[in-house]
């Protein structure tokens, strides 16, 4: 596997890195962003999963979230990869709408053409992109936590619930938690995968959630002025989810707060040290 460095900066005693590599399991060339906290010239570190949101790349955070100072402090790593296939040749919305196709990958495998060849996020973020990982880089990838925003709240969410064994932890700031039941995940949803709405089941925290998935440390942040909360977010049915089957999540809203990055960099802080609060419990566990 050969990845390109593209850009490397020194932050927080750390580096900020970012890498391209041929990724087999989207047929495509993807960028991905790494930062590597002091810890890891010592040896692996835990490793942080980062998924963005709709027209993000995998550049977004790492320069507006404000998360390596904490990555630093707590020595784990965060990558952040892009939100979908890219490059010529990748099928983008017909429309060219934002809430689909390029950077709207949804981190799903898509099942129907023309989508199935490349949109295959789930795999890449599950398969392909910890082994590239593991091989290359000083982290753990055994000692893992996932996060994200919106679109990648709700990427996080499902990535954990559907492997409880490979994540100590899951947080997530103002997720989709029932894309089965909002226009831009009926949207994503219909279009990757097709009509029959069993098969969405998969890729719904809400649903995942109600069909009984293992208990992970959850927290959800989602601010009260955000505009999109009630009709694509619906943070209430993640709750009612939560209440109705005794899931312990804590969700909490966050008044004044609206969907964009000031929002996550406010309470990024707090995610990072609930994550490596639970790597740290795992590692006594052991
Ligand atoms: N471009 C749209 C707004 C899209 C938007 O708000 N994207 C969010 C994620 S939304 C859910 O997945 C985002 O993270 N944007 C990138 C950023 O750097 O803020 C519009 O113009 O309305």
């Amino acid at each position: 596997m050969t990845v390109e460095t593209i850009a490397s900066h020194r932050c927080f005693e750390g580096e900020q890195l970012r890498l391209k590599h041929r990724a087999d399991s989207l047929d495509c060339d993807m960028h991905f962003s790494l930062y590597l906290p002091p810890a890891a010239r010592g040896g692996d570190v835990p490793l942080l999963y980062w998924l963005s949101g709709l027209t993000c790349s995998d550049e977004n955070f790492v320069q507006k979230a404000g998360a390596q100072r904490y990555a630093a402090e707590h020595g784990v790593a965060i990558v952040a990869p892009d939100t979908s296939p890219r490059g010529e040749g990748v099928p983008d919305d017909p429309e060219g709408a934002w809430d689909f196709g390029l950077g709207a990958g949804f981190y799903v495998n898509a099942t129907e053409a023309p989508w199935d060849r490349h949109y295959r996020m789930y795999d890449y973020l599950t398969e392909e992109l910890p082994a590239l990982l593991a091989e290359q880089f000083p982290v753990d990838t055994s000692r893992a936590a996932i996060f994200g925003h919106s679109m990648g709240g709700h990427g996080a969410l499902v990535i954990a619930l559907r492997n409880p064994a490979r994540f100590q932890s899951v947080s997530a700031f103002a997720p989709i938690v029932a894309p089965s039941q909002c226009p831009w995940g009926e949207k994503a949803l219909g279009n990757y995968l097709g009509p029959d709405r069993e098969n969405w089941k998969n890729y719904d925290t809400c649903a995942l959630i109600e069909a009984g998935a293992l208990q992970l440390p959850m927290l959800v942040d989602q601010g009260e002025a955000d505009n999109f909360l009630e009709e694509q977010l619906k943070t209430a049915l993640l709750e009612q989810v939560c209440s109705r089957t005794g899931y312990e999540a804590t969700i909490r809203r966050q008044p004044g707060y609206d969907h964009s990055y000031f929002f996550i960099s406010s309470f990024i802080g707090s995610h990072i040290a609930f994550h490596a609060r639970a790597l740290e419990q795992s590692l006594a566990e052991d």
